[in-house]
């Protein structure tokens, strides 16, 4: 079995037990057409095509969640495991008994709208999701239907991708008080080059290809911009987000958002790392109501 489903993930992720990629074969003929029935009987998937991955991601999501998605062509396929470790910290960083529903807000929802899905379906939680970009709405709207969520899970437009909440809070009437928001920013600087693998000697290539559009991967100033985008809104919406949640793609990000945070005289701040297999991802978390352990 493959590395992606190493161990390391978060302890309550189900991938922490490899799926049975034989099994799911049997069992969904799509995702069969991309395996390959090895010499030794092993059904073996190939990370680095992309329908592969793109089926494997739809067959996880239908197996463990009953989630059915489609992606818009070319866009990011997003990995489950990584996907669902976020969701777990967030669930860890909540720990509330409160009897009310938990509401989140899914920045950037992308085609496959996949927090804020599994969220709505494996939590129960009810979620807003923003998203700038046509054609990841269009498919984003999709889904939501397609699983019938609608009424867990309200799609946004964002009118102006300069900025994070305040299109949404700016046409809101209301005084709703959001538990958590997350975030997978564009990782890359538009002005940078983002094959350039840091320190390739040292780290070990991806096992997966490659997947997303320009808008989905990169921005102006990459991901420490974006997420200095989020931290400056923060401030204007402290009293209606509790927990401020993002994830980041390189591990230099991580102590440039800590002095952005520093700098703006936010105490409450925690960090993560996410596993799945050679890829890690950090996750951030600050807060003006809540003391983290
Ligand atoms: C890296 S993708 C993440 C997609 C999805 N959440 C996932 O994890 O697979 C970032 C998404 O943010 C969207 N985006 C960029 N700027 C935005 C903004 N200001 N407000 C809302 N969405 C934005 C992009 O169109 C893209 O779909």
């Amino acid at each position: 079995m493959s590395s992606v489903f190493k161990k390391r993930m978060h302890v309550r992720n189900v991938f922490r037990t490899p799926p049975d990629y034989t099994d799911l074969a049997i069992k969904y003929p799509e995702f069969r057409k991309v395996c390959r029935l090895e010499l030794n009987g092993k059904v073996y998937v190939d990370y680095k095509n992309e329908m592969a991955l793109r089926a494997l991601t739809q067959t996880l999501l239908l197996e463990y969640f009953q989630l059915k998605i489609e992606f818009a062509p070319g866009s990011l396929v997003p990995t489950l495991p990584l996907r669902l470790n976020y969701i777990l910290w967030i669930e860890d960083l909540l720990q509330s008994n409160k009897d009310d529903k938990t509401k989140g807000i899914d920045i950037g929802c992308g085609s496959s709208c996949i927090y804020s899905l599994l969220a709505a379906k494996k939590n129960n939680w009810s979620m807003l999701a923003l998203e700038s970009n046509p054609i990841n709405l269009d498919y984003a709207l999709k889904n939501i239907e397609r699983n019938n969520l609608q009424n867990s899970v309200t799609l946004f437009v964002q009118k102006r991708t300069a900025e994070i909440f305040r299109d949404y809070f700016d046409s809101d009437c209301g005084s709703e008080i959001y538990d958590f928001c997350l975030c997978n920013p564009p990782f890359y600087d538009t002005c940078a080059n983002a094959n350039k693998t840091r320190n390739p000697e040292k780290r070990p290539p991806p096992h997966n290809c490659p997947t997303g559009f320009a808008e989905e991967l990169f921005c102006e100033g990459g991901e420490v911009k974006f997420v200095e985008k989020i931290v400056i809104e923060s401030l204007l919406y402290a009293k209606r987000i509790r927990i401020f949640t993002t994830m980041l793609g390189h591990k230099s990000s991580l102590s440039k958002i800590m002095d952005i945070l520093k700098e703006k005289k936010i105490q409450h701040f925690c960090s993560t790392e996410f596993h799945q297999g050679n890829t890690t991802r950090w996750g951030i978390a600050w807060s003006f109501c809540v003391e983290f352990s």
